[in-house]
């Protein structure tokens, strides 16, 4: 993170209303509508970290901001209490929390169950439901409950330390300093953006401009798309009275489709796809919120630090951060780093690492125990094995395992800098690899090759890179190697047998469709609590017309414009008894690759295809025969987007085949020769 790059508090995201949609008003017929960006830009930076510490001080709750940028009078009123901040309330004589002095006692924190520290801690907590529930976020340092009296940042053993007041005062002066500089530059640029509004037009006009624009081949106007979009929403909100007569619902849903692929980019495919997910409105602050990546965040390693500490180390090179929410005790969340953060000499000690604040989920859920023989299926490039094993505080023994060699060299590179010392690192494909070479794991973690559809934020080629084709055979590897993750697992495990499924996607082909697979093949499994109590949604009992699991709603989805991380899907798993006699995944792996095998049409045990499954059902079996279809459609799809021409592909593979057949034929004869002759 460069200098002078600020990023919002982890926490809820901004409401619809501060996205640009007013369900109840029509603003842009009405007279100009104030600019989203200007809203949005204002509920991303200044007024909530303000709110938080007027509310601190004040002990009382605030009214919530309608409006990103408040009034002159409003903002005068809060910069003088955030001055205020530094100097009435010394953040060494605020009392530590009894969370936090857990947190520092290393080897209490091993003792204790994470069972027990994430079903009973995390609810006490009432992450993020609180969040959600209000716009002001109550997991801020300077925030208090009106009962309690206010809590230090990092509270512990040290409370009477000069040098950590200062530190930390520091640190909320730097926070200070940034936000009145931020809030001058939100003021200047909606200056700017009112100017404009007030050169724009009102929807019908904008229509025909459009129409016009889109007639004549011309780059389209994101102003008036955007425009466009947000109308569409509002009358997609209440179709009965706002709609044209002359309209139909799905015309409205095409055209707003069609705009979100003009203004953010994205394949018809995938905004279809991603679109089906939410209402129309949720629809478009989910697109909003992947056009800016999340927060940075980086993990304690408790290995070698504690959070309060390395905060201190950090804050005295100028980096501005705070915990990234009550959620979690082990995250940082940087606001502003005037040094490299992946260069500073904490990092290269081994101090933290730089890792999303969802991908620390899994391992919550997973909740190693110490002195257990833990598998981490796909663990490249490291981020929750080294959590897994800090959790483990070196003990036991961790597998993590990769398949593909380069990124299980960064994995090697980050288990050494991070201090485990109870890893082994292995490079196999884990669909053949697990339980054959290795099994009997207490807990395996899959945190699964996926679409990446919860981090466009981060990487926008998704936008464009994936098809058809990557949904159908993601979610066969992704079923394949759950079932492999499953039957790696010791039912009577003593202390574990639990399997975390996670991905860093949204869609319900790589989430729930793949533990309703799962659940079918395997009857010795069951959904349980993830223990990451009401943080976070719950996963889809349903979707479009397929019934799953009820426990479904046990799993737990991210979002980006909800909880302000990137989109995550976490499952927990328990297993409740032996493998059954004939796992499905162990005899599709005896072939080349089960995929290959599955697509050719091996049914039965080799797709572990339960009696009564029915073939073609998307969200449970398999259809070989059609999948091979669209596969091929995909794929000649996929040569022509890159000028490749198709037949040419097709005439190689024929010929290619012929080769084959011939050499099988040639080898063929031979035996068959000897296979005759015996029979004579
Ligand atoms: C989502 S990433 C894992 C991220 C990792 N858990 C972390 O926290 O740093 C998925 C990983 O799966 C690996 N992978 C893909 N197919 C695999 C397979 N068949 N067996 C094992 N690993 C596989 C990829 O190389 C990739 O590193």
């Amino acid at each position: 993170m460069g200098p002078g790059r600020r990023m919002k508090k982890q926490g809820p995201p901004a409401t619809l209303e501060e996205l640009g949609i007013n369900l109840k008003r029509k603003s842009n017929v009405d007279g100009p509508k104030e600019p989203a960006k200007r809203r949005r830009k204002a509920a991303d930076h200044g007024p909530k970290k303000l709110v938080e510490l007027d509310r601190t001080l004040r002990n009382e709750q605030l009214p919530r901001s309608k409006e990103g940028v408040s009034s002159g009078k409003d903002k005068k009123n809060k910069k003088l209490v955030n001055r205020d901040a530094q100097i009435t309330v010394p953040p060494a004589l605020l009392a530590p929390s009894d969370e936090e002095q857990e947190e520092e006692d290393d080897i209490d924190a091993a003792d204790i169950s994470l069972d027990e520290i994430s079903s009973s801690q995390l609810e006490d907590d009432e992450l993020a439901q609180a969040d959600l529930d209000q716009e002001v976020s109550d997991d801020s340092v300077f925030d208090s409950d009106p009962d309690e009296q206010p809590r230090r940042m990092f509270s512990d053993d040290e409370d009477d330390s000069d040098a950590e007041a200062q530190l930390t005062a520091a640190n909320i002066e730097g926070l200070s300093r940034k936000l009145d500089q931020q809030q001058a530059e939100v003021e200047a640029e909606a200056q700017q953006e009112l100017e404009d509004a007030a050169l724009q037009t009102n929807i019908a006009k904008d229509e025909g401009v459009l129409d016009s624009v889109a007639a004549q081949g011309l780059a389209p106007d994101l102003a008036l798309i955007r425009n466009r979009m947000t109308e569409t929403i509002r009358v997609l909100g209440n179709f009965s009275e706002l709609a044209d007569k002359t309209k139909s619902r799905t015309e409205y849903i095409d055209q707003l489709l069609s705009d979100i692929c003009t203004y953010y980019g994205y394949t018809p495919y995938l905004a279809e796809k991603l679109f089906s997910l939410f209402t129309p409105a949720e629809a478009f602050a989910f697109f909003e919120a992947n056009e800016t990546p999340r927060p940075v965040v980086l993990r304690t390693n408790t290995l070698r630090t504690n959070r309060r500490s390395l905060a201190q180390a950090l804050i005295n090179r100028g980096v501005v951060l705070e915990p990234v929410g009550k959620w979690s005790k082990v995250g940082l969340q940087v606001f502003e780093a005037p040094v490299p953060l992946g260069a500073t000499p904490e990092y290269l000690a081994g101090d933290y690492i730089l890792q999303a604040a969802s991908s620390f989920l899994p391992v919550m859920a997973l909740a190693p125990q110490p002195n257990e023989r833990i598998l981490d299926m796909a663990a490249a490039p490291g981020g929750k094995t080294t959590y897994i094993s800090a959790l483990m505080r070196n003990t036991g023994v961790v597998f993590a395992n990769d398949a593909n060699k380069q990124r299980a060299k960064g994995l090697i590179g980050n288990i050494h800098r991070l201090h485990c010392k109870n890893t082994i690192v292995c490079n196999y494909d884990a669909q053949k690899a697990f339980p054959k070479i290795l099994g009997g794991f207490d807990r395996v973690l899959l945190d699964a090759p996926c679409s990446g559809t919860g981090v466009i934020g981060k990487d926008p080629s998704v936008k464009t890179s994936k098809n058809e084709r990557d949904f159908l055979a993601l979610p066969h590897m992704q079923k394949q190697l759950l079932l492999a993750a499953i039957d790696s697992t010791d039912h009577s495990s003593k202390t574990g047998g639990y399997i975390v499924y996670s991905t860093c996607s949204v869609t319900v082909e790589e989430n729930e469709a793949v533990v309703q697979y799962v659940l079918r093949k395997r009857p010795n499994v069951k959904i349980v609590d993830t223990g990451l109590g009401s943080f976070g949604s719950e996963g889809f009992k349903s979707y479009m017309n397929k019934k799953f699991d009820d426990k479904m709603s046990l799993t737990r989805r991210y979002f980006p414009h909800r909880e302000n991380v990137d989109g995550f899907f976490v499952c927990k798993l328990k297993k409740t008894g032996p493998m059954p006699k004939n796992p499905g995944h162990l005899d599709g792996a005896k072939t080349a690759d089960s995929t290959t095998s599955a697509v050719n049409g091996e049914k039965g045990s080799a797709l572990g295809l339960e009696e009564g499954a029915k073939p073609g059902d998307d969200f449970g079996g398999f259809d070989d025969e059609e999948d091979k279809h669209i596969l091929e459609r995909a794929e000649k799809k996929w040569l022509k987007a890159r000028g490749l021409d198709p037949r040419v592909a097709d005439r190689k593979k024929a010929a290619g085949a012929k080769g084959k057949e011939g050499k099988k034929v040639n080898g063929g004869g031979k035996k068959k020769t000897s296979g005759d002759k015996t029979k004579s």
